[in-house]
């Protein structure tokens, strides 16, 4: 027999946005659902549809679960048997905050379900201690576009509303790459030059974005602290965000750790198909997502 139920929906993010590497995310209108159900029998029971259906633990490995029993074990609540359900449209380990969709959606349904006993900058806190990193799992949580400031283990975020009438596009590769992997072949330390190059176009794209001034964009979305390493990662990165700029994209980035390019542009502009076409050019098939800025964050849908 059922005790509760809780749904959620939650959605993707685009982390960096090119220079604002671990600083800046953003949340998009492509959604998982997450159900959770309190029941009497004492077992876990977890179905998966859709994205990650078929790789995806249906244990207390699964990521979601892992966030609900973290959540649950802080507040000291313990469930008889839980039933989770997992709608997934966010393509795994891509680049478009997978993970940080199951931490951010598995805390907040557990705390609904527990009554709402922890206040949302305290399942912020909670979320950035699982995901690791502030960025996306705070653009998941909070919506709209946010700045994260962070020093060890002291963190703050900022939240910015963005003008929607700009076209977003997520080309995702078919092939996964993992935050991990791509956060491995990543320098130490990098020279200043890169430091301040990157540090005038995150500064002009915050204000780019908080003002709707897209034609900003070719040059706040350069960066040189992640994706130059990251492009032997994702073959054709390169020639692919010279190819988004020719084809009218205001500018083009990889989406977080990717291998997803996440291109902004004006309504009428076809990138993603230009975008797909190089990937396939390259033997490696790709869908085009079509987007739109997300501002409500991670909420109850009943
Ligand atoms: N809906 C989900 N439910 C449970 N775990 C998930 C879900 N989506 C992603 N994960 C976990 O997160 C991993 C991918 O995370 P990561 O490498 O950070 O990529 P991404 O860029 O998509 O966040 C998956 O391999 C899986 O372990
Ligand atoms: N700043 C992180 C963002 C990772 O985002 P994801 O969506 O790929 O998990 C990074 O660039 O490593």
């Amino acid at each position: 027999m059922v005790v509760k139920r809780i749904a959620v929906r939650v959605p993707a993010t685009t982390a960096n946005l090119g220079p604002g590497f671990d600083a800046l995310g953003m949340s998009l209108k492509l959604y998982n659902r997450i159900e959770l159900e309190e029941i009497e029998k004492e077992q876990l029971l977890v179905e998966v549809e859709g994205e990650g259906a078929a790789l995806l633990p249906r244990d207390d490995s699964n990521l979601a679960v892992r966030a609900i029993a973290s959540l649950f074990r802080r507040i000291g609540y313990r469930p008889a048997g839980l039933r989770l359900r997992l709608y997934n449209e966010i393509p795994l380990a891509s680049g478009l905050g997978s993970s940080a969709a199951a931490i951010a959606g598995g805390l907040v349904a557990a705390n609904a379900l527990a009554g709402n006993p922890l206040s949302r900058q305290e399942i912020l806190d909670q979320a950035v201690a699982l995901e690791g990193h502030p960025d996306n799992v705070a653009a998941a949580l909070l919506g709209g576009v946010v700045i994260v400031v962070q020093d060890g283990t002291f963190y703050s975020c900022t939240r910015l509303q963005v003008p929607r009438n700009v076209k977003i596009t997520a080309v995702v590769p078919d092939f996964r790459l993992s935050t991990k992997a791509a956060r491995e072949v990543l320098p130490e330390f990098v020279p200043l030059k890169d430091a301040v190059y990157n540090l005038g176009r995150a500064a002009l794209l915050v204000a780019a974005l908080r003002e709707g001034n897209w034609d900003l964009l070719g040059v706040a979305m350069q960066d040189r602290l992640h994706q130059p390493y990251r492009c032997r990662l994702v073959p054709g990165l390169n020639d692919i965000f010279a190819i988004a700029r020719k084809e009218g994209a205001y500018g083009a980035a990889l989406s977080g750790a990717g291998p997803t390019v996440i291109a902004f542009s004006p309504p009428e502009c076809e990138v993603g198909e230009a975008i797909r076409g190089a990937f396939l050019a390259r033997g490696i098939e790709a869908r085009v997502l079509n987007l739109e800025p997300e501002l409500e964050g991670t909420h109850l849908i009943c």
